[in-house]
C-alpha cells in the first residue's frame, strides 16, 4: 500500500523520469525548426507573425496547422521564440528572441549548422550503444564501435557532415574570436607569429590575422581540412598532424582541441606546442586553450548541465573529456609547461594562456 504522501512523492520521481524520457524532443523539435527555416521565416517577415502567416510562408499545409502551433508552443516554453499578444482576436503572433537570432542563416554566429551536426543520425547513433560500450574494451569510443571508425575519418569521408562540421566550428569560431580579439587583445602584445593547431577552415586564425596585420597567422589541421581554403597575405595553411610536429611560433591557440583527446593523447599535443614554441623562453611565448574549465559549484544550473553533456559528448564521440582547473593543471605540468592563467571569459569556455617553464 502507498500512503498520500509517499505516492504523491513517488508520482514526482515518475514525472522526474518522464522529463528525462523525453529530453530528446527538446532536440528534434529544435531540429525541426531549422529543417523547416521557422527563425530565418520569422525573420523575413519583418513583423510579429501570425500562425497562419507562419503555415502560409512555410507551404505547409492547412491540416497540419494545429501541429505546426503545437510545435511553436513547445519552442516558445523552451526559450527560442517569443509570442506577442495581438490586439483585437488576441491570438499570438511570433517574434525571434536573442536565441533564436542566433539561428538566423545570415547571422555570422549561425548554431543551426552545429545543431545539425549533432542531430544527425551518424552522431545521434552511437548513443545507442551507450551501455554496450560499457562492457567492450576494444573500441575507443562508442562512436568507434558504431561506425566502425573514428568521428575525424567519418566526417572526412562524409562531404554532407563534414560541410555541416566544418560551418558549425567557423560560425563559433567567428563568435569567439570577435570577443577574443576586442575584449582581450592585451593577450597578443609582442606576439609575432601564432599557428592555430587544429585551426579547422581558419576563422580564428583569419579573424586575429586581420586585427594584427603584423602576425604571421598559420592554420593548422589534416590535409582534408585545409585543402582548398583561402588565405590572405599575412595567412598560410599547413597540413599535418599534430601529434607529429607543429610549426614554430610565438604563440599556439588550441581552441576546442584538447577535450577531444584523452589526458595521454593532450600531454602528446602540449608537447608538441612546447617544442614548437622554441628556446627563447620569452615571456610572451605562450600556448592559448579556449575550452570548458569545468566548474560545479556554478550557480547557474543549466550552464552545470551543459557542461556535463559536453563531457559525455567528448567520451561517446572522441576519447575526450572536460576537465576542471585541477585536472588541466596537471596536463601542464607533465608536458613541461611552468604558469597558467585562466580567464573565464567565454560563457561557457575559458582562455587559458600557458607558459613555458
Ligand atoms: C572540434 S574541431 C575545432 C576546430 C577549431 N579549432 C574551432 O574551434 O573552430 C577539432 C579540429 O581538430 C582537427 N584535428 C583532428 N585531429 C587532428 C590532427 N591529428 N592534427 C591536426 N588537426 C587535427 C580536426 O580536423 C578539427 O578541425
Amino acid at each position: 500500500m502507498v500512503n498520500g504522501e509517499m505516492g504523491s512523492q513517488q508520482l514526482l520521481a515518475q514525472a522526474h523520469i518522464w522529463n528525462h524520457i523525453f529530453n530528446f524532443i527538446n532536440s528534434m523539435c529544435l531540429k525541426c525548426a531549422i529543417q523547416l527555416r521557422i527563425p530565418d521565416t520569422i525573420h523575413h517577415h519583418d513583423q510579429p507573425m501570425t500562425l497562419d502567416a507562419l503555415v502560409s510562408a512555410l507551404q505547409i499545409h492547412p491540416s497540419r496547422a494545429h501541429c505546426l502551433d503545437r510545435l511553436m508552443r513547445i519552442l516558445v516554453h523552451s526559450g527560442f521564440f517569443e509570442q506577442k499578444k495581438l490586439a483585437p482576436d488576441g491570438r499570438g503572433a511570433y517574434v525571434l528572441n536573442r536565441v533564436s537570432k542566433l539561428l538566423l542563416t545570415d547571422n555570422p554566429s549561425n548554431v543551426a549548422p552545429f545543431a545539425l551536426s549533432m542531430l544527425d543520425p551518424i552522431v545521434i547513433n552511437p548513443w545507442h550503444g551507450l551501455s554496450a560500450w560499457f562492457h567492450n574494451h576494444v573500441d575507443p569510443t562508442p562512436f568507434e564501435m558504431v561506425q566502425g571508425m573514428s568521428i575525424w575519418r567519418y566526417v572526412g569521408q562524409e562531404p554532407g557532415l563534414n560541410r555541416l562540421f566544418n560551418d558549425g566550428m567557423a560560425t563559433d569560431a567567428r563568435l569567439v574570436a570577435s570577443m577574443v580579439v576586442n575584449e582581450h587583445k592585451g593577450m597578443f602584445e609582442g606576439i609575432t607569429s601564432l599557428v592555430d593547431v587544429g585551426g579547422g577552415t581558419g576563422t580564428t586564425a583569419k579573424a586575429i590575422a586581420n586585427s594584427f596585420p603584423h602576425m604571421e597567422c598559420t592554420i593548422f589541421d589534416l590535409p582534408h581540412v585545409v585543402a582548398n581554403l583561402e588565405v590572405s597575405e599575412n595567412v598560410r595553411c599547413v597540413p599535418g598532424d599534430m601529434f607529429e610536429s607543429i610549426p614554430p611560433a610565438d604563440a599556439i591557440i588550441l581552441k576546442w582541441i584538447l577535450h577531444d583527446w584523452s589526458d595521454e593523447d593532450a600531454v602528446k599535443i602540449l608537447k608538441r606546442c612546447r617544442e614548437a614554441l622554441g628556446k627563447g623562453e620569452g615571456k610572451k611565448k605562450k600556448v592559448i586553450i579556449i575550452d570548458m574549465v569545468m566548474d560545479n559549484t556554478k550557480s547557474d544550473k543549466e550552464m552545470v548541465e551543459t557542461q556535463l553533456f559536453y563531457d559525455m559528448l567528448m567520451m561517446t564521440l572522441v576519447s575526450g573529456r572536460e576537465r576542471n582547473e585541477a585536472e588541466w593543471a596537471k596536463l601542464f605540468v607533465t608536458a613541461g609547461f611552468g604558469d597558467y592563467k585562466i580567464t573565464p571569459a567565454l560563457g561557457l569556455r575559458s582562455l587559458i594562456e600557458v607558459y613555458p617553464s
